[in-house]
Formats: structure tokens, sequence, C-alpha cells
């Protein structure tokens, strides 16, 4: 297998008043906090993570903003960084390319500015990816908070567009370790031939082995969070086996 077709893998970084978190399905209120969000990407970075998954949950929810410490991390990595959560208007695009970060997240804004989301994709092309946060095939935004229409019309539609990857997140397995749902990453991937990177539920080696599996269908990369930070395995044994 060539690097070209190796499965990416994003540990995530999401940031709630200042700390790195984790979440259980989204849910505001639900958060495990493990320390600084700088410490947390270095050492991933450490680890051989190619890849950071960065999120702001404050601007996520609504609940204000980490905006000068998600700058600081970005700043001190060396490696590529995908920015997520509350990048939903000019200011808050130019605010987050700003930080010299590989790649934005769009999720909210997908669902209710359409108009903006079509032109920042015009503008910005492959800088810009498409969060599909999903329960069922209905879209959350807002903090995974309000429904937003239907999974299937919306990627219909911003693949007209000329949107250049999606990161597909099954709400219901998000923070809980139950494995991936691998039904909806083919479903997406058959909808589209746009890279698409998967998020929530990976649980363990196997996990990451069976979206692996799933690259030759479009399957680009994987985000993991809470199986790294309760010690369900290493990156570095992450790393390794989606190496071959
Ligand atoms: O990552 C999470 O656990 C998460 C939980 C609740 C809301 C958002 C979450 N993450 C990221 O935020 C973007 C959406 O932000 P916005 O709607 O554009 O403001 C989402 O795609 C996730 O990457």
């Amino acid at each position: 297998m060539t690097s070209a077709n190796k499965l990416e893998l994003l540990p995530a970084v999401d940031v709630r008043d200042g700390q790195a978190v984790r979440l259980v399905h989204g849910e505001s209120g639900t958060e495990t906090s493990y320390g600084s969000p700088l410490e947390a990407a270095l050492a991933w970075q450490s680890a051989g993570a190619e890849w950071l998954h960065l999120v702001d949950l404050d601007a996520a929810f609504g609940t204000g903003d980490n905006r000068a410490l998600i700058a600081e991390v970005t700043g001190a990595m060396d490696i590529k960084v995908e920015l997520s959560g509350g990048i939903r208007d000019d200011a808050s695009l130019e605010a987050a390319l700003a930080t010299g970060c590989t790649r934005v997240n769009l999720g909210t804004a997908a669902l209710e500015t359409p108009e903006w989301v079509a032109k920042v994709i015009a503008s910005h092309g492959d800088k810009i990816a498409v969060g599909l946060d999903v329960r069922g095939t209905t879209l959350r935004g807002r903090g995974w908070t309000r429904d937003g229409g239907d999974l299937y019309e919306t990627l219909e539609r911003l693949n007209s567009e000329g949107c250049a990857r999606y990161v597909v997140t099954d709400i219901a397995k998000d923070g809980t370790l139950q494995g991936p749902n691998l039904e909806l990453l083919r479903n997406v991937c058959a909808a589209t031939d746009r890279p698409v990177v998967a998020s929530g539920g990976v649980s363990s080696l196997d996990d990451l082995r069976a979206i692996a599996s799933l690259v030759p269908l479009g399957v680009e990369g994987s985000i993991v969070g809470k199986a790294l930070y309760a010690k369900q395995f290493t990156l570095e044994e992450a790393l390794e086996a989606v190496s071959s």
C-alpha cells in the first residue's frame, strides 16, 4: 500500500474553557478534562502525528471562544492542523486561516448560510472542509443541538458547489468508544467522489483497521479522540496499525 492509500490519523484536541476535553455524544456538560491543549497537541506531534484536529468547542456551542489559545496551539505545531468550531462568517474564517492552519472545517454554516459556504468554497478550495455531523441521516448544527436538514440532500448540494472534503461524524457514536459507523461511511462515500474523514466511536486498533479498509471507497482519514485519551492504545500503535 502506498502512502496515498494509507489512512491518515488526526488525533483530536477539543478545547473548552481553555482545557483539552472530551465529550460524550458532543453534549455540553459531559466534559472530561485532560489538561493543557498545547501539551496534548505537542504530545500527539511527538508521537508521530501528521495531523491535528483542533476544535474550539466554546465557539461551536456559542459559549465564547478560545481563539487566542487555538492560534497559539496551531502556531506551535510543525504538523498539519484542521481547525473546527464556530467558523461561520468572514471574520471567524479569516481568524482561523490566519493561524496558519492547513484547513478549516465548517459545520453550522453549511446548514444555515449555504450561500456564504458556496462562496468560501469557491474562493478557498481545498482549505475548506465541511463537517457533516449526523444523527441518523439528520444533520445537526449549533453545537449539535439543532437539526439542520437531510445529510444526502446537503451532500448533493455541496458536491455541486465543489466542496473538497467531508468530515463525517456519527454523533451517536462520538465519545462513546462504541466503534465507528462503517455503514454511514460507506453510504457517504457512495454519495460523493470527494475524500471523507471519519469521526466518532473509534475504540480499538481493529476499529482503525476497519476504517482503513474503506480507503479504496474514499475514506482518507480518521479522527481519534477519546480512545487516545483513555489510553485504549497509543498513537504510535495506531499509526503502526494503519501503516500497511
Ligand atoms: O467535536 C465535538 O465533540 C463537537 C461537539 C459539539 C459540537 C461541535 C463539535 N465539534 C466540531 O465543531 C464543528 C462544528 O462547529 P460549527 O458548527 O462550525 O461551529 C464540527 O464539525 C466538529 O468538527
